[in-house]
């Protein structure tokens, strides 16, 4: 099992839980679509995943580690060496340009591979636009380099907030398709949140939030 979630609650100063009892697992190589109504806290659970946030009880265990017990460096290894996010926002560093943008984060974790980068450029269909900058991009194009970026480490897992929510169809299908593949081919995870039951059919499993718990 790669990912699991055992009863976690998670509430935000001041207010009533956003998660009451979630519980739910991924194994390795294993796409899941997460959906809900917009504030049933689908963000919140990914960001609990991602190790951006703590929870007030239960547990997340990933990759054979409990989380509740790690400290701000464990959690940031986490995100260095196991997880990798795309997020809605292509969220590039502006002054970057396509290929150094692609290749920032495994080589800030220390996990640079030249010959796996060239494949995700090529895979990803940027060879031609590898010197340029974010604002000469679109928006399928930006995001496809922020694929790019997230699996330049090879994570075990990736998590992926309204990944096309920004793209029309025809990018969004292309997004979707590339994401897809290149998880399969390296046998990560995938946990998607969307709106899209379309998206969600795409992918191995589904799992729904309501009410702070899954239905
Ligand atoms: N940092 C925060 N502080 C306080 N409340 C928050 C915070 N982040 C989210 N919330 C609240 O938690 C609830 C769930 O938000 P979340 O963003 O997880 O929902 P969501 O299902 O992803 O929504 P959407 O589909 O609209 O993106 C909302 O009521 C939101 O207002």
């Amino acid at each position: 099992m790669l990912l699991s979630i055992e009863h976690v609650r998670k509430s935000y100063p001041g207010g009533r839980p956003v998660l009451n009892d979630v519980s739910l697992t991924l194994e390795q190589g294993q796409t899941l679509a997460l959906t809900g109504e917009s504030g049933s806290g689908k963000s919140t659970l990914l960001h609990l995943v991602a190790a951006l946030d703590g929870f007030d009880s239960g547990e997340i265990t990933l990759d054979g580690g409990p989380m509740s017990p790690l400290d701000d460096a464990a959690r940031a290894a986490l995100r260095r060496n196991t997880l990798s996010l795309v997020f809605q926002q292509f969220n590039l560093i502006p002054s970057l340009t396509v290929a150094q943008n692609l290749s920032i984060h495994a080589r800030l974790a220390g996990r640079d591979n030249p010959e796996w980068i060239t494949h995700l450029t090529e895979r990803l269909g940027l060879i031609d636009l590898q010197d340029r900058y974010p604002e000469n991009l679109s928006g399928g194009q930006q995001q496809r380099v922020a694929i790019g970026r997230a699996m330049a480490i090879r994570p075990r897992l990736l998590l992926a907030d309204e990944p096309t929510g920004n793209l029309d169809e025809t990018a969004s299908a292309v997004v979707l398709d590339l994401m897809l593949s290149l998880v399969a081919d390296t046998d990560a995870a995938l946990l998607l949140v969307t709106h899209s039951t379309e998206i969600a059919s795409r992918l191995d499993r589904r799992a729904h939030l309501t009410g702070g718990c899954i239905e």
